[in-house]
């Protein structure tokens, strides 16, 4: 990890008499894989529209690059966004579209490709994500719960960004296929060196891929750091969180992996 790329300082935002956050500060590093957790209704989502441009706060500041997105003019705020990939909780595939369509699509409307080059490195994403070639002919409807995550995943990716956000993408998935997704988040990170900013439930997902942690709670960042750390953090709901049976089965599952890993290596 080295130097800060993405800088929230003093964040308000507020829907009607509602306040969601409240002087809420968050850094997050490049290269690592920061996930934001916290009780339902505690603002994970309003956060990730709020960094990514999608939700003007009501006061504070989102810095990318040490540049604010809402107030650069048109074509700045494109580049910056190109830097961006995003997947949303559902995917957000068009339906009308097969599956090769949806990952062409920002190539041809934000790269200016022709609809040949677009598929052909629609193709390549495919791949990345852990698709086959013949998915991309199928359309959304046809696709597994896990295989829609993958599309959105390589439409994310279609424009080759930097840092990626993920908003709970291993819900509604089976453990297996969870799993596989934790994974292929950890090498793409690698492979690619991208930053990931990822809100989840999901506590197997912690354990195995976060760099660090980020606690939402009373309309800011409760806690943040390690995961070691952060589960030490004496508040209630995290305590609860991190070693309720749930969390208790997530660490022992990550601690049986190491030891797996570390068997095979010797
Ligand atoms: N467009 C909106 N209009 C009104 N209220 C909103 C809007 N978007 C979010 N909220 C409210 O803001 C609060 C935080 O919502 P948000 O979706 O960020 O929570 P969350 O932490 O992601 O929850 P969950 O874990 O259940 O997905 C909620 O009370 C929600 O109802």
């Amino acid at each position: 990890m080295t130097g800060t790329i993405i800088r929230v300082h003093g964040l308000r935002n507020c829907f009607g008499t509602q306040v969601v956050h409240d002087q809420l500060n968050l850094d997050v590093m490049q290269g690592e894989i920061l996930g934001i957790v916290g009780g339902s209704g505690s603002g994970k989502s309003v956060l990730l529209r709020s960094i990514i441009g999608l939700h003007r706060p009501d006061a504070g500041e989102v810095r990318l690059w040490q540049q604010d997105l809402l107030t650069l003019p048109a074509a700045q705020r494109i580049e910056l966004e190109r830097r961006m990939g995003v997947l949303f909780q559902n995917g957000a595939l068009f339906s009308s579209l097969t599956v090769l369509e949806n990952i062409a699509l920002p190539l041809v409307e934000h790269a200016g490709l022709n609809r040949q080059q677009a598929a052909r490195l629609a193709d390549i994403k495919l791949a990345l994500a852990g698709l086959p070639a013949l998915a991309g002919g199928r359309y959304p409807s046809n696709l597994s719960g896990g295989m829609v995550k993958r599309v959105a995943l390589a439409r994310a990716l279609a424009l080759d960004p930097q840092v990626l956000f993920l908003d709970e993408p291993t819900a509604g998935l089976d453990p297996v296929s969870a799993a596989a997704f934790d994974h292929l988040l950890l090498t793409l990170r690698d492979a690619l060196g991208l930053t990931v900013v990822l809100v989840t439930h999901d506590l197997d997902t912690l354990y195995t891929c976060c760099d660090r942690v980020a606690v939402l709670g009373q309309k800011r960042v409760q806690a943040i750091g390690l995961l070691a750390e952060v589960a030490a953090t004496q508040d209630p709901w995290i305590q609860d969180y991190f070693h309720g049976p749930r969390g208790r089965a997530a660490q022992y599952a990550a601690l049986g992996n190491e030891q797996c890993m570390a068997q095979a290596d010797n």
